[in-house]
């Protein structure tokens, strides 16, 4: 306990100097306290199979204390697929899916759900001749599950196994398994509104209750009730319908309240797998963690120092924190003893690029120890191999939607505690080779007081794209059967803003402007620019812009201490409309630059510029997606206005007009819908300015309500917008 308070009082690192080197870390490690867990209540259902892991507390001290000395063999994949916990129960779960449409399968994380399930009824033949989908939240777990299950079927990925994820794909005529994001089901139903090449959905992580799930949770229970032959009572009809192609349901996760999937399922059948492959030994502290990223710094240097070989795995909340630690961590990790093996350090968040999160699959060097940091995005379905060790923060951010009532309604990303499922998912993700430890920077008592899940998406965040899509679909949002109902507020705000955009008409109708809106892989403002940008002719520039918006990570890093820097380097770029243009100019500089120089040249321009070469990159590659989309809707995108500024600030306006605010005589801005007035970010080029009116990105909210990427418009384009927009829905 004292040692914990000596940690709460030390200045953070690696700014503070007198902590002298990694091993000092010693003297001031966290105390731990370890306990034996139980990651869900298990219910007296149906127990399918139970590992000899299970409860053993005694042996896992054993395993703790002191490594084996024998090396054993390592087994093949037949063997390693035949020891999954689930491998014991396949036979019953085979066929309890068998009998039931719908299946809820809860089963501690390893066990063996999301590889195994699939495989088992594809070799079962349940999917008859149609194919099964795998749903994921993210996509590096939909394309690394392709590769091991491909893998284990020893095919390559894209023939029986594939994946589709936004902006990749791998599948052929030959796919039977795929794994897939929500989102990609969802955008399938556009084409094929009953999903019929597929014979079993599985939703997995289904606890997560991302919006996209909760779309496809409420769609796939109507699409059942068609595909199965029910009635409206939700018992099966006398003549079904579409007999000859049935739809299977099954609902996976290790952290799931089962009951309420069950019974909005019609009372589900609900199958338990008990037991996981490998033993995971879990530390709490024994007192909190304010300054989480030092106590994860020590908490490293500690494992690295004490510890038997294996890589760690640290969950932080977001970005910042990330590169922060891997600052300290490379500082100190420098400093280490020769002796001392090196240190690999992997960040790993949504915003980088695919090829640098695939390389956290990678082995180290020869000789150093993987420390891969990671937002949630690492958090569930992925086997990272080598991971040991998890050290858990406690902390994720999550994104919300500040009511108009109490803000000025949008969604921004707040950083909070973690769930009980995320803590055991992230848990989970130590122990999928041989025994894992994993270190939580807070309390036992911390951990029992979470509540077991987030709160659903549909619940905290803006609607507009989802309804559109929905309206695309025939549905209303209002009348489809949810897990959880949105509010009304939220619903009635999205129906405004689509509305403005006139994407629906006043009786909420769907608009052919809108539908065209709902195929672009965009939310619904950005599809709303690129659609005005045809008729305004500016299409290329649009482009540009919008995909550079659509990027996950910014253009430009700033931060409080480097701002006037930044400021100074990029000048030449600055447009005085404000930073919409300044990002075309940007784009067509590094493209130009992009020419003559090599990778490690685009990378030095981009430094001396203080831009994010990331998504830059990232950006090309959502425009050339993008531009594909353009041509199947029968747009030619390379219609270009020049030099010419109006054009381009008038398609933005048009689909920012709900993002638009008017200067006010205390040189704050009123937002034209919602009551706050805002303030112009110290980042944005146009900060120092008074202009009549501005349309923003996105609202941040600090002390104060900060618009970013702000450009100045006209006030009369404003209202000549806002009445074009309804013009064009009717
Ligand atoms: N890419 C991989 N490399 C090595 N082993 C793997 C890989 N993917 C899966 N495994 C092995 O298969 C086991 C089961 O993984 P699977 O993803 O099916 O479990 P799960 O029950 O779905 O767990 P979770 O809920 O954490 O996703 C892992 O613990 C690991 O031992």
């Amino acid at each position: 306990m004292a040692k914990i308070s000596a940690l709460k009082n030390s200045t953070r690192f690696p700014s503070n100097q007198k902590h002298g080197s990694p091993h000092s870390f010693k003297k001031r490690r966290p105390s731990w306290v370890d306990v034996d867990e139980h990651p869900h209540k298990r219910k007296e259902n149906t127990p399918l199979c139970s590992s000899s892991h299970q409860g053993k507390k005694k042996a896992r001290r054993t395993e703790a204390a002191g490594s084996p000395s024998k090396i054993p063999k390592s087994p093949t994949i037949q063997e390693q697929r035949d020891q999954l916990p689930i491998a014991q129960g396949k036979d019953a779960l085979v066929r309890e899916i068998q009998e039931n449409d719908v299946t809820v399968l809860v089963g501690e994380t390893g066990s063996g759900k999301t590889t195994q399930v699939p495989q088992y009824l594809l070799e079962a033949g349940i999917a008859g001749k149609g194919m099964i989908a795998v749903t994921q939240p993210r996509k590096v777990a939909a394309t690394s599950l392709a590769s091991r299950v491909a893998q284990e079927q020893n095919v390559s990925v894209g023939g029986l196994v594939g994946y589709s994820v936004r902006f990749d794909e791998a599948s052929s005529s030959s796919t039977r398994i795929k794994y897939v994001t929500d989102g990609m089901l969802i955008r399938e139903l556009l084409s094929d509104p009953l999903l019929s090449r597929y014979s079993v959905v599985v939703i997995d992580e289904a606890h997560e209750r991302t919006l996209r799930t909760d779309l496809l949770l409420a769609n796939l229970k109507t699409i059942q009730k068609t595909r199965n032959g029910y009635t409206t009572r939700g018992k099966k009809g006398k003549e079904p319908a579409s007999k000859q192609n049935p739809l299977k349901i099954v609902i996976m996760s290790a952290t799931l309240d089962a009951e309420k999937f069950s019974k909005f399922y019609g009372n589900a059948k609900i199958l338990y797998v008990q037991g996981r492959q490998h033993p995971v030994t879990i530390y709490h502290t024994a007192a909190s963690q304010p300054d989480y990223v030092d106590s994860a710094l020590r908490t490293f240097f500690q494992i690295h120092t004490d510890r038997p070989p294996g890589d760690v795995l640290i969950f932080l909340p977001g970005q910042e924190d990330i590169e922060n630690l891997e600052k300290s961590i490379k500082l100190y990790a420098d400093r280490l003893p020769k002796e001392t093996a090196g240190v690999a350090v992997y960040p790993m968040y949504a915003a980088l690029p695919a090829h640098q999160q695939q390389a956290i699959f990678s082995p180290p060097p020869q000789g150093m120890r993987k420390c891969i940091l990671a937002t949630n995005i690492a958090e569930t379905s992925i086997t990272i191999p080598g991971i040991k060790y998890v050290v858990d923060t406690g902390k994720c951010k999550e994104k919300r939607y500040i009511s108009r009532d109490t803000g000025s309604g949008f969604d921004t990303l707040l950083t909070r505690d973690i769930t009980k499922s995320s803590a055991l998912q992230r848990a989970g993700r130590a122990g999928r080779e041989g025994p894992g430890f994993c270190f939580r920077l807070y309390t036992e008592d911390a951990f029992q007081a979470m509540p077991l899940s987030a709160e659903p998406e549909i619940l905290r965040c803006t609607l507009t794209s989802s309804i559109l899509q929905l309206k695309c679909l025939g549905q209303d949002l209002e009348t489809l059967d949810f897990m959880d109902k949105p509010d009304a507020e939220s619903i009635a705000s999205a129906l405004a803003t689509l509305y403005l955009l006139g994407a629906i008409d006043d009786s909420k109708t769907l608009t052919k402007l809108g539908r065209n809106m709902a195929f672009l892989p965009l939310e619904s403002p950005l599809a709303r620019s690129l659609m005005a940008s045809v008729e305004l002719a500016c299409t290329l520039e649009v482009l540009d812009i919008i995909s550079v918006l659509s990027a996950s990570s910014k253009l430009f890093v700033d931060n409080t201490d480097n701002r006037e820097m930044a400021v100074e380097a990029r000048r030449k770029f600055r447009h005085p409309s404000g930073d919409h243009l300044t990002v075309l100019n940007i784009v067509k500089s590094y493209e130009e630059m992009s020419e003559s120089q090599g990778k490690s040249g685009r990378r030095e321009w981009c430094r001396k510029q203080l831009l994010n070469e990331r998504c830059l990159i990232e950006a090309l590659e959502i425009r050339a997606q993008l531009r594909g989309s353009c041509e199947r809707l029968g747009i030619d995108w390379h219609v270009s206005c020049g030099e010419a500024e109006q054009p381009v600030l008038r398609s933005l306006l048009r689909g920012l007009v709900h993002q638009a605010a008017f200067l006010q005589p205390d040189g704050s801005y009123k937002q034209i819908m919602g009551p706050s007035t805002v303030k112009i970010h110290p980042g944005s080029s146009l900060c120092d300015k008074k202009v009549p009116a501005i349309i923003y990105d996105e609202l941040i909210y600090t002390t104060n309500i900060y618009a970013r990427g702000v450009s100045s418009v006209p006030r009369s384009f404003i209202a000549e917008v806002s009445v074009l927009n309804r013009r064009r829905s009717g």
